[in-house]
C-alpha cells in the first residue's frame, strides 16, 4: 500500500500470472468449438492466434503499474488546476468480456511543490487501467488513486462516460445509454473547486 497526503491508496487488478499466448489460442479454439463453429474452416483458421495477439494488447494493462507511465514530471511551480478532457477509453467489461468505450476527463491540482506530469501521461495512465478486465467504477477510482500516489497533488477529479456493449448488443439492449462515474479526491471535494472542474468538463 502507498500513502499520500490525501490518504492511503491500494492498487488491485494486476495480473496474477504471465500472458500465455498458447493457452489463450487454445481457449479461443475451444470456445469456437463450444459455440458450434468449425475452427478449421478457412475464415477461422487463423482466428485463435489472431485473438490471442489482440488480447495481449487489450489486456496489456495487467502487466503495467502507474509508475511505468507517469515517468516524466516537471517542477514548474504551477499550482492551478490541470484538466485533460475527452481522453478516449476502450476497456473490457469483466462481467461479459465485451467492450465498453467512451471518454475520460482527468484533472488534478498540483501539490504545493507545483510538480506536474506530461499531459500524454494522463492518457497513458487511463490506458493502464482500461486495458484490464474492468468495471467502470473501479477504472475511475484507480485512475484517481494512482494520481494521488504518484503526484501527491492537492486534489484529483476523474470523470468517465462510457457506453457498455453488454447493455447495447445483448441483455437489456439499450444502445446509446451512457454511464457516468466520478472519483474526487482531496481539495477537488471543495464545493467551489469541484464546480469549476465540472464546468470545465461539461463546457465542450
Ligand atoms: N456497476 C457496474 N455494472 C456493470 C458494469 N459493466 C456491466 N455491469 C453490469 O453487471 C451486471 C451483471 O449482472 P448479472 O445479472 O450477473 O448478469 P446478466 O444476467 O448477464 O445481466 P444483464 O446484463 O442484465 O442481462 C449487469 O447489470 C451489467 O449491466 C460496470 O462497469 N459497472
Ligand atoms: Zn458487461
Amino acid at each position: 500500500m502507498r500513502t499520500s497526503d490525501i490518504g492511503p491508496v491500494t492498487f488491485t487488478g494486476k495480473a496474477v500470472g504471465e500472458y500465455d499466448q498458447d493457452r489463450v489460442e487454445a481457449a479461443v479454439r475451444e470456445l469456437l468449438l463450444a459455440v458450434g463453429e468449425n475452427p478449421d474452416r478457412e475464415g477461422l483458421r487463423e482466428t485463435p492466434a489472431r485473438v490471442a495477439r489482440a488480447y495481449r494488447e487489450i489486456f496489456a494493462g495487467l502487466y503495467q503499474e502507474p509508475g511505468d507511465v507517469l515517468t516524466t514530471t516537471f517542477d514548474i511551480g504551477h499550482e492551478e488546476m490541470v484538466l485533460v478532457k475527452d481522453i478516449e477509453v476502450y476497456s473490457t467489461c469483466e462481467h461479459h468480456l465485451v467492450p465498453f468505450h467512451g471518454v475520460a476527463h482527468v484533472g488534478y491540482i498540483p501539490g504545493t511543490d507545483g510538480r506536474i506530469t506530461g499531459l500524454s501521461k494522463l492518457a497513458r495512465l487511463v490506458d493502464v487501467y482500461a486495458r484490464r478486465p474492468q468495471v467502470q467504477e473501479r477504472l475511475t477510482s484507480q485512475i484517481a488513486d494512482a494520481l494521488v500516489a504518484e503526484l501527491t497533488p492537492r486534489g484529483v477529479l476523474v470523470v468517465v462516460e462510457c457506453e457498455h456493449l453488454c447493455m447495447s448488443m445483448r441483455g437489456v439492449r439499450k444502445p446509446g445509454s451512457r454511464t457516468v462515474t466520478s472519483a474526487v479526491r482531496g481539495q477537488m471535494r471543495d464545493v467551489a473547486t469541484r464546480a469549476e472542474a465540472m464546468s470545465l468538463v461539461l463546457g465542450r
